[in-house]
């Protein structure tokens, strides 16, 4: 039977390798981002076959009921490839590697947090930020503004209330070595792979010491929040303070300090160069009819972001065209079907989000393009609940589904709907930005660094 399933994968099409030792690799990660991916697709359809290092098989899908089955069915998991990056980046008790019941009751903890309604009492804070963003473009006299770190720091910001600066630069990987190692710590067994973070080099010790730092801070802000609380101080309006001393959090006994420690590092690096990096939207004018209308506002006086749908839908379409995230792995634990295709237990299956965010049977023969009138018109899919919002991958899907996406998207609002009110944004003459998959998705100059400089003007 395993030749058979092995067969089986063998008869799908896919494009031919490059070389048995890079496979399709180089053509897949390195730039133009996702140009081959659009092609093997439109060749191949949503599940095509293509290879990794070493000749090894790969299975790309698209296909929306596919993906929902590998999102949901609980016979698949994080590749042991991931989950061992997970660990190195996030710690051993993050939420991204626990698994069944220990990750169903943390999440079903930290959602307390990410609620509709919670989500909402971040409103104030977040407006704070985006007002420092804004002094902070005004007060530059530099004729092109790098807007990276300025974003990035939002999300750290209001997750803790904390100015430290998280150390960014992990993300920064290069994407040739990142395959390399998911190819070769593939070939390891994983209680092998995982001990390569004790190796003496210097990536594995900036690893180590990120997550030792992680912890480090995570402590001292659980131990911040808890002494204002005794002290009958308000702590604040963060996660943190969300988590710990809200009376509602109080009573969500089965959420430990440390449960909360060991989620800093994804709250660091998980929240912010995702939301920064979502919030770009190069070589596109954004609608600014609000200038001259002020923004609308709930009952309260509050500003109402959800009644902007030009804004709304030029971030669905940010999302669409550019997922922090375009792929994922996830292996079979269980079973040996996948629909009609036969899977051997432990086949790497790269989930292509980004490929069916393009599908033309789905957003359109223009799917390729940024259009986000496309959310307006109405001409997008609008009921069979793929992903937890507007029917995007872009922040994952099933038990992993990103637990931040609510306050994900509400940043982008906040921020987007400062910044596009006060400043005009251009691209500076000797500049370009261009996305690039660094682990996730980047906006990057030419060089290939991370940045996305604009020439920046006040308008109000
Ligand atoms: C535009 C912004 C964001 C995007 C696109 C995004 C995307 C994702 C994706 C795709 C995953 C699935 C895991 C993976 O495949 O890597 C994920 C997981 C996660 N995200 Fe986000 N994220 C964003 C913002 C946030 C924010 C603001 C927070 C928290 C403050 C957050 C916290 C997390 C956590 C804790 C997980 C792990 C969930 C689990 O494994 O159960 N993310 N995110």
């Amino acid at each position: 039977s395993t030749i058979r399933q092995q067969s089986s994968i063998q008869r799908i099409p896919g494009p031919p390798p490059s070389s048995w030792l890079l496979g399709n690799m180089l053509q897949l990660f390195l730039p133009p981002y996702g140009h081959y991916d659009d092609i093997w697709r439109k060749t191949y359809g949503t599940v095509y076959r293509f290879q990794g290092c070493f000749g090894r098989d790969r299975l790309m899908v698209s296909d929306p009921l596919a993906l929902q089955h590998i999102l949901t069915s609980g016979e698949f998991e994080f590749a042991p490839i991931f989950d061992t990056l997970f660990r190195w980046l996030f710690g051993e008790r993050n939420m991204a590697v626990l698994k069944g019941k220990e990750h169903r009751n943390l999440r079903t903890a930290w959602n307390a947090a990410f609620t509709a309604g919670a989500v909402r009492q971040y409103q104030p804070i977040l407006e704070k930020v985006a007002q420092g963003i804004s002094e902070k473009l005004d007060t530059s006299d530099s004729p092109a503004i790098d807007i990276c770190p300025l974003l990035s720091s939002a999300t750290w910001y209001l997750a803790a209330q904390s100015t430290t600066s998280e150390p960014r630069h992990l993300l920064q990987a290069n994407p040739q070595r990142k395959f390399l190692v998911d190819e070769f710590g593939g070939l390891l067994p994983s209680w092998l792979f995982r001990r390569a973070i004790y190796l003496p080099t210097k990536a594995s010790q900036a690893l180590r010491t990120h997550v030792e730092l992680a912890s480090r801070e995570g402590w001292r802000l659980v131990h911040e929040k808890m002494d204002a609380a005794k002290q009958g101080l308000d702590g604040g309006d963060d996660v943190y303070s969300m988590l710990l001393i809200r009376p509602d959090a109080q009573t969500n006994k089965s959420l430990r300090p440390e449960d909360i420690v060991a989620q800093t590092s994804v709250m660091m690096i998980g929240g912010s160069d995702t939301t920064s990096s979502s919030r770009k939207t190069p070589s596109y004018k954004i609608p600014c009819e609000r200038r001259y209308t002020g923004r609308p506002r709930t009952s309260r006086g509050d500003v109402a972001y959800d009644s902007m749908p030009l804004l709304i839908a030029t971030i669905k379409e940010s999302l669409r065209i550019y997922p922090v995230r375009p792929w994922t792995a996830f292996s079979l634990t269980t079973g040996e079907r996948l629909s009609q295709i036969q899977v051997k237990t432990g086949q790497l299956v790269t989930l292509g989000f980004a490929s069916y965010q393009k599908l033309e049977s789905r957003w359109g023969e223009d799917s390729g393009q940024f259009n986000p009138g496309r959310w307006l018109e109405s001409r997008v899919p609008q009921s069979d609940a793929i992903g937890p919002y507007a029917n995007l991958l872009a922040f994952s899907g099933g038990a992993h589904t990103c637990v931040g996406w609510r306050l994900a998207v509400l940043e982008m609002q906040v921020i987007l709907s400062e910044l596009i009110d006060k400043f005009a944004f251009s691209l500076p003459v000797e500049e370009s930005i261009e996305p690039r998959y660094m682990t996730n998705l980047m906006p990057t100059n030419t060089e290939g660094q991370k940045r996305a400089a604009f020439c920046v003007k006040r308008v109000l």
